[in-house]
């Protein structure tokens, strides 16, 4: 899939842009602050109607205006689809082929997308979080349901919370109703790390190969879920909703102490491997950094298992991040078959034969002067 076209209006430093872009490579170019990642943000949101950068959409609404308007056509299996996101201060509205969608998960998975930025090369170093963010972010774009799982999941949590809290603190005894959360959350939490296990093991197959060539066949790459609970990826649903069960009863009061709940896929983990050894604890900073191409460029593959189309590439001022050689093998990896975004302050930090057939957009200052127009 590609994106054909991007609109936009009041968004960021941006007053109005109208882009088309190349099915191949589009660089975009330009001294900092111009509006670079701006652009590749619009582009990210137009795929997750969220930004990476803040979770306030206010930010993204150009200051001196009340509202900002992201749209783009993609082609997908030969066929158009035009997205849109509105921005204002009475909220989001998300439509696809001109239709609102209400739902999240409807919206989701229309346009895949990729994202690599220099944070991205802290997929293994960074604290759980990240690497959660990672495959919630990817299974929900390949399967917008889980998204809804886990909003469903996280909704519980937050009231699981709230009534452990109060528990704590004394100011009320409804063991009652925590049972009733603890049920509901489980349900969710279920389907969540279920569908994570199955992910993984798509990630694993790709990332592994991915990693031995990177490593020139010196590197044997090995993901681990660790999960809060003692569980096993083949276990069945069943199975390990009687493991969470058995767990949360047995620490009630440990859970009613801290006020908090202690276990669930919100504390789970992946782990990394090289050699047998652990990546984030003994990796060289060049491990860490195949590691984290490896599983990016096992996301491009995965999602085109999946979905049957390669996503969009967004390369956000990483690549001069990269040493020759992952630069490389990332560009000719990708190249003729991935429509791919590039940031860079100079066309120095991109292989010389990626720029010769990419297009180019110069930014400044929030416009694009040499604009081909849409
Ligand atoms: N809501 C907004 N309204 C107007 N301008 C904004 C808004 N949010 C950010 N900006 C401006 O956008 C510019 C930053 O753009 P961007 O982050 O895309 O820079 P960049 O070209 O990627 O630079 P760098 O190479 O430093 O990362 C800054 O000048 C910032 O002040």
């Amino acid at each position: 899939m590609y994106i054909k076209n991007l609109k936009l209006l009041h968004y960021r430093n941006y007053d109005e842009l109208d882009l088309i872009f190349d099915n191949g490579i589009n660089v975009i170019i330009g001294e900092n602050a111009q509006g670079k990642t701006n652009l590749m943000e619009a582009i990210y949101l137009l795929a997750f109607t969220r930004s990476y950068r803040t979770s306030k959409d206010k930010e993204l609404i150009q200051w001196d205006q009340n509202y900002a308007k992201i749209e783009g056509t993609i082609i997908k299996r030969n066929q158009q689809f035009p997205l849109e996101i509105q921005l204002s201060s009475k909220g989001k509205k998300a439509k696809l082929n001109h239709l609102e969608q209400r739902r999240l998960s409807d919206y989701i998975g229309a346009l895949n997308v990729v994202m690599f930025a220099p944070e991205d090369l802290n997929l293994v170093k960074g604290n759980p979080q990240v690497r959660r963010r990672f495959i919630d972010m990817e299974i929900g774009q390949i399967q917008p349901v889980y998204i809804y799982h886990l909003g469903q999941y996280q909704k519980i949590l937050k009231q699981r919370n709230h009534l452990l809290k109060s528990l704590q603190r004394k100011q009320t005894d409804n063991l009652i109703m925590l049972d009733v959360l603890t049920e509901q959350l489980i349900e969710h939490a279920c389907i969540v790390i279920e569908k994570r296990f199955i992910f993984l093991e798509l990630l694993r197959h790709w990332a592994i190969q991915i990693h031995k060539r990177i490593s020139q066949e010196r590197e044997q790459l090995e993901i681990n879920y660790q999960a809060t609970i003692d569980v096993l990826e083949t276990d069945n649903k069943e199975k390990i909703s009687n493991i969470y069960l058995e767990k949360f009863k047995q620490n009630r009061h440990k859970e009613i102490e801290r006020g908090t709940t202690l276990y669930g896929p919100h504390r789970d983990d992946l782990i990394f491997f090289i050699n047998q050894r652990d990546v984030q604890k003994y990796g060289s900073q060049g491990q860490q950094r195949t590691t984290a191409l490896s599983l990016k460029l096992a996301e491009i593959e995965l999602i085109k298992q999946e979905v049957g189309e390669y996503p969009v590439l967004l390369l956000d001022d990483v690549l001069s991040e990269l040493d020759q050689y992952r630069q490389s093998h990332l560009l000719d990896t990708i190249q003729g078959k991935v429509q791919t975004f590039v940031s860079t302050t100079s066309v120095s930090d991109v292989k010389h034969e990626t720029i010769e057939k990419a297009e180019l957009f110069y930014v400044e200052n929030g416009t694009i002067p040499d604009q081909k127009k849409g």
